[in-house]
């Protein structure tokens, strides 16, 4: 298994290190190659992503990120700039955001019956693209523009795949949007929704705007079986999913271009954490259950189980003992 790993910033160092614990244990044939992409190389060199990283990125089965983002750096240019223009390059349209409240776990919403949905987030458009602009900047005039783009192309896809995913699952669909604001990109998203629909008679849909799913998420949560939305929705909705199930070290995130013919990229949900970063406090959880995506989605579907479970055992014993990252990711290892 040809692994890119790219730790980046932050405590995407501190829980990558935890993952490829997991990783070197249960996979014989790992060679790993580690990209040193993020806020130290871009205040050394101005680098972001150069080509010939990006071309030898792609030469991989899989790549493991951290996470991306320093205060040392202006916001967004090494989220644009690296993340993002990863995530476009290699067609990463799919970004899989399981949620899955583990007994044990700690969440505000323990007492809740059973949550376990999947976010199937739009990854390569919406208002993430760099499609804006701003004119007569620092003036008392100033107009900046974020355009969210919403194709036929991009949703289509992205909305078959989810209902892939629901008819091996509880056979329940919603979407996510804003339809009743944003209704030309509503209208593409509702569109994809009925007509894909039309080839899976099975699965029932169900429909909210992001607003009320913000609601819903927390005091019914067990509505949802497989979520569609776009990049933005999908992006906030996953850090609230993340909440409550346990905390946002507790949600994995696989980038996945569908087609299989670009390498897919697993990492938490959360960013780099720059308030925690160094204190060796992050749970690196998120980071742990990435590599069971990652596993599923090269084919080692009982690896994948035994992070799954091994993940599972920690949790049910871990009480309400302070997290220290290097504990729980020895601990996780110890019990594959
Ligand atoms: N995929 C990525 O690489 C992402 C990068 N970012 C970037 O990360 C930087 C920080 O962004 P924030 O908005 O603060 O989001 P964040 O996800 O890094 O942190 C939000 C809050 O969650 C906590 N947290 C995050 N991960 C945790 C973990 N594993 N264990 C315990 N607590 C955890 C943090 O301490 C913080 O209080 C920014 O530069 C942002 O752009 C943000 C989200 C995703
Ligand atoms: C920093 C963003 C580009 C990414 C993000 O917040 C996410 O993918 O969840
Ligand atoms: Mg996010």
């Amino acid at each position: 298994m040809k692994l890119a790993v790219i730790p980046g910033d932050g405590i995407g160092v501190e829980v990558t290190a935890e993952a490829l614990k997991v990783l070197r244990k249960l996979v014989a044939d790992l060679e790993t190659t580690e990209y040193d992409l993020g806020a130290k190389r871009y205040n050394a060199t101005g680098e972001l992503l150069p080509d010939a990283d990006l071309a030898a990125i792609r030469e991989h089965d899989a790549i493991l990120l951290g996470a991306i983002g320093d205060p040392s750096v202006t916001p967004g240019v090494l989220e644009r700039g690296l993340l993002l223009n990863m995530r476009f390059a290699l067609d990463h349209h799919v970004n899989l955001r399981p949620s899955r409240l583990y007994p044990g776990s700690r969440s505000p919403l323990a007492a809740q019956p059973e949550i376990d949905f999947v976010v199937v987030r739009e990854g390569t458009e919406g208002p993430y693209t760099g499609n804006g602009g701003a004119i007569r900047v620092g003036t008392p005039h100033e107009i900046a523009t974020e355009v969210s783009v919403n194709t036929w192309f991009g949703a289509e896809r992205v909305v078959r795949y989810a209902f892939e995913l629901a008819q091996t699952r509880r056979k329940h669909l919603t979407l996510i949007h804003k339809t009743n604001v944003l209704s030309n990109a509503g209208a593409i998203w509702t569109r994809a929704v009925e007509t894909v629909g039309k080839d899976f008679p099975e699965v029932e849909t169900a429909y909210c705007h992001i607003d009320a799913a913000t609601i819903y998420m927390v005091d019914d949560p067990a509505r949802f079986d497989v979520i569609v939305t776009d990049n933005l929705f999908g992006d906030i909705i996953t850090d609230l999913a993340g909440a409550v199930t346990g905390g946002i070290g507790m949600a994995a995130s696989g980038n996945i271009d569908a087609s299989g013919t670009n390498p897919s990229m697993f990492e938490p949900v959360h960013g780099s954490a720059p308030d925690i970063a160094g204190k060796g406090i992050a749970d690196p959880t998120a980071a742990i259950l990435s590599t069971a995506l990652l596993l599923r989605h090269l084919g080692r579907d009982e690896e994948a189980e035994r992070v799954e479970r091994a993940v599972e055992a920690d949790l049910a014993s871990r009480g309400t003992d302070p997290i220290v990252t290097s504990e729980i990711g020895d601990r996780i290892t110890a019990a594959l």
